[in-house]
């Protein structure tokens, strides 16, 4: 077995007062064992719904699910000592002490890591006797991230574990995780954040509409699905006909303004070489391409 996660035609539907709702349309993927594997889609998309599911926290209307070749619903036990989740939001115990907390939590475990250690991980080292309640938004999400990372998982679920971090805090998470996968876990993360995705997932899948519409490292997904750089220059409008029409050999130009072209481009070297020929052009800029260049590509629309 080279798969921690297996799903396959999986189908969420919600029942609510105004009718079903299709949280998951079929989705198939499968996360392979160790390394930071990232779900990444836009509000909305299924993530939850689908890290869920994989922890045995909802059952599917249909499909099939296997995590380390077994069933969550049927080998809960199992999962539970070794599958953890960090959700998206909990509120769970506010009148406890963070030491106490992260005692607890570790006490439900086999082989829980030490919590001082896990404390230093997260930055909560000098929070360990304040009270949950009395947390920050940032340092609540760095403790059930904490919570999520102290019973050793080999597979460590987050939801969006980046979400009201600042950036140095941001950081330190992501060399947490990545040290933690170097040690063998497998971690899976929701994140609408492509920059987030681009450097930490070493691969994705790409969730739309309750669909996984691709999933390959994030560089294999913009070769594959993000359409060349884009190039923008000022131009001098005078020259902006002649310049269209000669630019035309290295693609179909964009006019952004009265005197603002773009071009996207697989031959960057040609289109700078003729560019720069040019004295009525000026203020180069480019743009490489990016996963959300690779999103608008696969699903049509924007990430929004
Ligand atoms: N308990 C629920 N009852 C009814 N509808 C739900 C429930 N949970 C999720 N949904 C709906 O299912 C769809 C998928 O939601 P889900 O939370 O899985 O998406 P997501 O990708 O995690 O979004 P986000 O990035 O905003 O967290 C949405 O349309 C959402 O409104």
């Amino acid at each position: 077995m080279n798969n921690a996660i297996e799903l396959k035609n999986l189908v969420k539907k919600y029942e609510t007062p105004s009718g079903l709702v299709k949280a998951l349309d079929d989705l198939t993927l499968a996360v392979p064992q160790g390394g930071i594997f990232g779900l990444l889609g836009p509000n909305g998309a299924g993530k939850s719904t689908t890290l869920e599911i994989i922890v045995g926290l909802r059952k599917a209307s249909a499909g099939t699910v296997r995590i380390f070749d077994r069933d969550p619903q049927r080998d809960s036990q199992w999962i539970r000592q070794r599958v953890s989740l960090q959700p998206q939001e909990s509120t769970i115990f506010p009148q406890e002490q963070v030491g106490e907390m992260l005692s607890f939590w570790s006490s439900l475990y086999d082989q829980p890591r030490d919590v001082n250690q896990v404390a230093t991980w997260m930055g909560l080292e000098d929070l360990l006797t304040r009270k949950v309640a009395k947390l920050s938004g940032g340092q609540k999400q760095r403790l059930n991230v904490g919570l999520a990372l102290i019973g050793r998982p080999k597979l460590a679920i987050l939801d969006e574990p980046s979400t009201g971090l600042d950036v140095m805090a941001r950081d330190d998470l992501w060399k947490v995780l990545r040290l933690l996968a170097e040690e063998g876990t497998t971690i899976v993360l929701s994140t609408h954040d492509l920059d987030e995705a681009r450097v930490l997932c070493h691969e994705v899948a790409v969730i739309d509409r309750g669909r996984a519409v691709a999933q390959g490292s994030p560089e294999e997904l913009i070769q594959k699905y993000a359409n060349g750089t884009v190039i923008s220059f000022r131009v001098n409008p005078d020259a902006m006909p002649d310049v269209l029409t000669e630019l035309r050999a290295f693609g179909e130009p964009e006019i952004e303004d009265e005197s603002m072209v773009s071009i996207r481009t697989d031959d960057t070297d040609s289109v700078i070489a003729f560019l720069s020929r040019r004295p009525t052009v000026s203020q180069f800029h480019m743009n490489e391409p990016s996963l959300h260049d690779a999103f608008i590509r696969l699903t049509g629309h924007e990430f929004e």
